[in-house]
This record gives structure tokens, C-alpha cells and sequence, in this order.
């Protein structure tokens, strides 16, 4: 698997939820309610669930929040419940049972025009088949939103040049969407999607389709925006290394269920369970884990001088500046030394080991494994997507 994941930013602290998800369910199938009341029922495994009530449970029992401006993933395999997770959201589909607040705001007791306003103005869904309308100029596409808002013609007009350009398609205004290559529709979706300002903008595996130079394109400009605009987002996927690199916090979906939720240096360096570990066991670490985990206490023999590091940056980064400077760096927050990052410290995040604290083991002892069974690194057959040789 190969990663293009830039310097972490700070995880986010902010406790301002903008959604607050609480004990949802989605249950498909006759008598739905009965499954969340029922504790026997609502327990049981989901073949068993189909066979013995002919319901499946889509989505269960998961609590969540989306903090204001975060890039808020929900990853898993097909089938997992992302979908129809995100569409409870603002109630496309229509939960089963749990609470789902919008800036403190009951969305289960929102009306058809409160709702109609959720969706228009607040929580915006960029879909993976954007729907553009095949006979209007691009322009007119990205300013359709505006108008079903009731914004007048040349206050929409204006709006929409500066997201057509904002999205990078200045120039090709008067397009129609025939005229465009499937990347380029893709931008004309998310342009028309940021026009209407939304608070949230929910994505469905909008780039799934798209072939892979494009879609990395589509990423970074989903980055950009998110670095230049601070919107939050909420992205579906079931690709481990988009959701590496674009989530700050990963809801990681298993049969209906948040197995884990936390940032990627968390579901990689700290898997929940053996899914989730089987799941990410591929992803290259040093591009993942940060400084942060990988330095140790500085100590009385660490030198005073070496290269200086954020704590976000990446170990790929710091083992970079280590073997350039041929000494051990300085981890620096605000000009405070947090502590070292030193090359077997960097070894033993990539190999998945944990490496004692200098001083606290007689020399040459062998590091120690983070799991009481040897760290296997043969070939297996993970759940997720898998790398190639050479990328690990
Ligand atoms: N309208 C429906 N009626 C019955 N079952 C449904 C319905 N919609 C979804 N499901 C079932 O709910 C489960 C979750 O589906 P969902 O589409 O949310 O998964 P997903 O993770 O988004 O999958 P994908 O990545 O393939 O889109 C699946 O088992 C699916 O078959």
C-alpha cells in the first residue's frame, strides 16, 4: 500500500460536537422496533438475526460525534452500515431507534421543512454519481444549489464563478457536463456541494469510481479545501488509505457496528482487535505514526544539539532527518524539548515493537514485542485492501 500522507496536522480537541450520534440503530425488515428493545434479539449475530426475524440490522447501537472542523471518516468493507449510517444522519433514511443532534438541535423531531432546510443548508451530500444536470452549463450546475436556495440570478452567478474557480475549473464555466472528463464532473458535484455553504458536507464515496491518478488529484483537493475552508466534513469510504489520509478521526464499521473510532495513529499503532489489526497490519507506519508516540524521554547523555522536529511530523520524516544528521532529533512544541526520537526508537515504530526508554534496559537487550505472540509479517488475507511487496 502506498501512502501520500503529509504531516499530521494537531488532532483535533475541540469538544464542539456538530453532530451527536447516540445508541443509533437502522433495522431493515419486518417490525423493525422490536429489534433495539429486545436484549436478546439485539445481541444476536446478524445471520442468526436474518434467519430468526428476517431483519438485518444495518446499523447498531453506535455513538459518535462529529467535532466542527474535522474530516470525520467512516471506513469499512462492503455491507458494513457506512451508507446508511451517514444517510441516518439527516434522515434520508429514516433510524430505527438513538438520538442524532445538529448543533444541539433533536433531528429525530425535525418537520419536513426543518429537514428540507438540514439538508439544503446545513449538512450538504456530495454523492459518488453527482447528479449534474446534463443540459446546463457548468455555471449554471454549481449555481443550481443556490437557486433552489431562492438566491437571486446575479448574486448566484458571482457565487458560483468563485467555487467553479476555488475547485480549479476557471475557464470551462460555459462546459456542459458531456464536455468534461469524469474527474472534472467531480469537482463541478464538489463545487456546487461548497456554494450553498453548508455547515457539514457528508461525502459518499464520492471517488470510487474515479480512476486512481484522478482520485488522488480529488483527495488533495478535498485536503486543500479542508486546510483553506476548516469545514467539516463527514467522507465515506472503503479504502483504508484514502481513510489514512484524509480522516483526522476514523470510524472504523463492522457489521453494523463502530469496532473503533480514534485518529489513524491510533487505529494503526493501537488496533482495537484482531480485525481491526488484521486490517491494518499492511499500512506503512512511518507514514502514519508521528513523532508524538515514537520519541522517548530526553536523557542526561542525549547531546544538546541535533535536528529539531514538530511532534506531528511523520517517523518516514524523522528517520529522514536522523540519518541525514547522523544523530538523534529533537522533538520541539513551542520551543520546549518534548523529548528524542533516536533511530532504534524509529526502528521500533516501523517494525511495530516497542523500544524501552533509553537507560532502562542493559545495552544490546532485545527490544519487546507489543503483543505477547511474535509479530508475524507474512502473507495472510486481511479483511482490508491489500499492499504490494514493495510498497511495505
Ligand atoms: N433498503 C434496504 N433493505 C434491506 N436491507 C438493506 C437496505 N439497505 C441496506 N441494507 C443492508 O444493510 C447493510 C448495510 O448496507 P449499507 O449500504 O449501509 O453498507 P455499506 O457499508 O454502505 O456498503 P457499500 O460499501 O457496499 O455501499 C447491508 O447488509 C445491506 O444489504
Amino acid at each position: 500500500m502506498t501512502l501520500t500522507v503529509p504531516t499530521r496536522k494537531p488532532p483535533t480537541t475541540a469538544a464542539d460536537p456538530v453532530f451527536s450520534v447516540s445508541g443509533l440503530w437502522k433495522v431493515f425488515g419486518p417490525k423493525p422496533e422490536r429489534i433495539p428493545a429486545d436484549p436478546e434479539l439485539a445481541t444476536l449475530p446478524p445471520a442468526e438475526l436474518r434467519a430468526r426475524t428476517g431483519c438485518t440490522a444495518a446499523v447498531r447501537d453506535v455513538s459518535f460525534d462529529v467535532r466542527k472542523g474535522e474530516v470525520f471518516v467512516v471506513m469499512g468493507l462492503s455491507g458494513s452500515g457506512k451508507s446508511t449510517l451517514v444517510r441516518c444522519l439527516t434522515r434520508l433514511i429514516e433510524p430505527t431507534a438513538g438520538t442524532i443532534s445538529i448543533d444541539g438541535e433533536d433531528v429525530r423531531a425535525m418537520d419536513r421543512g426543518r429537514l428540507r432546510e438540514l439538508r439544503r443548508h446545513r449538512a450538504a451530500m456530495v454523492f459518488q454519481h453527482f447528479g449534474l444536470l446534463p443540459h446546463r452549463t457548468v455555471l449554471d450546475n454549481v449555481a443550481y444549489g443556490l437557486e433552489i436556495q431562492g438566491v437571486g440570478r446575479s448574486e448566484r452567478r458571482e457565487r458560483a464563478a468563485e467555487f467553479v474557480a476555488k475547485v480549479g475549473l476557471e475557464g470551462m464555466e460555459k462546459r456542459r457536463p458531456g464536455q468534461l472528463s469524469g474527474g472534472q464532473r467531480q469537482r463541478v458535484g464538489l463545487a456546487r456541494a461548497l456554494a450553498v455553504d453548508p455547515e457539514v458536507l457528508l461525502f459518499d464515496e464520492p471517488f470510487s469510481a474515479l480512476d486512481p491518478l484522478i482520485r488522488r488529484d480529488m483527495q488533495d483537493e478535498v485536503t486543500r479545501l479542508h486546510r483553506e475552508e476548516g469545514r467539516t466534513m463527514v467522507f465515506i469510504t472503503h479504502d483504508l488509505a484514502e481513510a489514512l489520509k484524509l480522516g483526522d478521526r476514523i470510524a472504523l464499521m463492522r457489521d453494523g457496528q463502530v469496532v473503533q473510532l480514534g485518529t489513524p495513529e491510533e487505529i494503526v499503532g493501537n488496533p482495537a482487535d484482531d480485525y481491526v489489526r488484521e486490517f491494518v497490519r499492511d499500512v506503512p507506519r512511518e507514514q502514519v505514526m508521528t513523532c508524538r508516540t515514537a520519541m522517548r524521554p530526553l536523557s542526561s547523555q542525549d547531546a544538546e544539539t541535533g535536528p529539531a522536529i514538530r511532534p506531528e511530523a511523520t517517523v518516514a520524516e524523522a528517520i529522514e532527518a536522523v540519518a541525514r544528521a547522523g544523530q538523534p532529533a529533537r522533538v520541539m512544541d513551542d520551543g520546549r524539548c518534548m523529548g528524542v526520537v533516536d533511530h532504534e526508537h524509529l526502528l521500533g515504530v516501523v517494525a511495530g515493537v516497542s523500544v524501552p526508554p533509553a537507560g532502562s534496559r542493559a545495552a544490546g537487550a532485545a527490544p519487546v514485542p507489543e503483543e505477547a505472540a511474535p509479530v508475524q509479517r507474512g502473507p495472510a488475507t486481511p479483511p482490508g485492501p491489500r499492499a504490494t511487496p514493495e510498497a511495505v
